[in-house]
């Protein structure tokens, strides 16, 4: 990889130089087994037994049999900065990704101005490592200014400060063909992902919720599965001929799960993720017209939910992203064809999770740790996420509690802005902390004191 934040060197030096210690006692990894205790020492894993003792000074976590998981991976995040700073910036989205277990994000490309130059996408990442709560990884465009017409310069953003490993122009699909077989080429020879909002925008034109019965009945203009599968089939074959990695975004359907299993069986170097929303939710949700259930792509119909659920179990798709995306009270309060698409998901991606599919018993906790950490920092190949929770590897980890419920609302989120779909919601599970390299930046729903934001004021009378 280009980049200097991942060359093992570098790596290396930022795992010995923290000189704190953090003691979590009675934990079980993974949820197996007898709860033991991990000592984290200057970044890493130093020991993992029964009966340890705590280092001087260090940081006593009582974990009471909590289940402890490799540090969450979030590849599809939008935090709002530059731009929207009145909706989320890299402080407030960096707050609720460490509540929400994350260790590391991928921002993506959609701000204004636009990632799609490496000042741009330095800047994300250098913000976010002041910031100091979760590594965020700068997303670059690859069309300038999202436009769909000319390539950006991926490499100058691969090789920038913040060695862009993801490239998309999330928000908007890279519908031409000529211009995603190019993208595509460009990708396998600078050795990054291209990962594409999957949506025929011809077959789109002024649709608003899934196409359907539900939608039918409220006159509400449908987008059919197909502007999503089409493109996910044409891209599946462009890849294969370009030798690209291709990661499809919000996968909402039961056809792109059956692509998705094609091209994989072909050998095509194809990945996929779904939303926590998308696995919870459907359109019957649209009833009420509530702008808060606009989201690109549309919830669809119970039979794709189980679709995606199965998917995700047997891991045809790959991962969870939240696509967490923040939006305006005056964005979303208003009529629902006009409601900015998007909802909230770092604070209550793993709840869903573990109501959907670990508490129905079709995941376990080992899968959790695939679908949340181990898979998504594959795809996008961070080296130092993802790992086996041993004495020797980094100390990216969260704690969780299973057996907590907890009620949703949106002012009580770290987030800025207010649009969770799961308001007033139970939930089941939580975060209990959240540990990067060896220093917790969230425990108990606070997270750690950090830097304020420079400019960072929250939006008037909204809070
Ligand atoms: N998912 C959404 O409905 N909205 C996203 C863009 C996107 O992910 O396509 C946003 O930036 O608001
Ligand atoms: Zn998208
Ligand atoms: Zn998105």
């Amino acid at each position: 990889m280009t980049g200097s934040h991942d060359t093992a060197t570098h790596l290396h030096s930022e795992y010995s130089e923290t000189g704190e210690s953090v003691f979590l006692r009675d934990v079980r990894p993974y949820g197996e087994g007898d709860p033991v205790d991990v000592a984290i020492e200057n970044g890493v894993i130093a020991e993992i037994g029964a009966g340890l003792t705590p280092a001087e000074g260090a940081e006593v976590i009582e974990g009471r049999g909590q289940i402890l998981l490799p540090g969450f991976v979030d590849i599809h995040t939008h935090l709002r900065e530059p731009g929207r700073e009145d909706t989320e910036t890299i402080d407030s989205g960096s707050a609720a990704a460490a509540l929400g277990g994350y260790t590391a994000v991928f921002a993506m490309a959609n701000t204004d101005p636009v990632a799609d130059t490496a000042v741009v996408t330095d800047h994300v990442w250098r913000r976010g490592r002041e910031v100091g709560l979760v590594d965020v990884h700068p997303v670059g465009a690859v069309t300038v200014g999202l436009a769909g017409t000319q390539l950006a310069e991926m490499g100058a953003m691969a090789s920038g400060a913040g060695g862009v490993r993801v490239f998309s122009d999330d928000g908007h699909c890279v519908s031409d063909s000529l211009v995603m077989r190019r993208a595509l080429e460009y990708a396998a020879s600078l050795d990054v992902l291209i990962a594409q909002h999957s949506e025929d925008p011809r077959l789109t034109d002024g649709a608003v919720a899934h196409e359907g019965p539900t939608a039918a009945r409220l006159g509400l203009a449908g987008w059919p599965r197909a502007a999503e599968e089409s493109i996910v089939a044409r891209d599946a074959l462009l890849a294969r001929d370009a030798g690209a990695r291709l990661h499809v975004c919000h996968a909402s359907t039961a056809g792109t799960v059956e692509l998705v299993r094609w091209a994989k069986g072909q050998g095509i170097a194809i990945t996929a993720e779904v939303t926590p929303h998308h696995i919870l939710l459907d359109d019957s949700r649209l009833e009420t017209y509530d702008g808060v259930n606009r989201v690109n792509p549309p919830l669809r119909e119970r039979s794709d939910v189980l679709a995606l659920r199965r998917a995700l179990a047997d891991g045809v798709i790959d991962c969870v992203a939240t696509d967490h995306a923040p939006h305006a009270e005056q964005d979303k309060c208003c009529e629902f064809a006009l409601a900015r698409p998007g909802m909230l998901g770092l604070e209550t991606a793993l709840s869903i999770v573990v109501a959907t599919l670990v508490r129905p018993g079709d995941l376990d906790w080992r899968g959790v740790a695939r679908v949340m950490s181990e898979r998504p920092a594959q795809i996008v190949r961070l080296g130092d996420q993802g790992r086996p929770i041993a004495a020797g590897e980094p100390a990216n980890l969260t704690l969780v509690d299973p057996d907590v419920e907890w009620t949703v609302t949106g002012p009580a989120l770290a987030s800025i802005a207010d649009n969770t779909p799961y308001e007033s919601m139970t939930l089941p599970a939580k975060v209990t902390a959240t540990i990067l390299r060896g220093r917790t930046t969230a425990r108990d729903g606070q997270v750690r004191n950090h830097e304020p934001t420079r400019g960072h004021e929250r939006a008037g009378g909204t809070r």
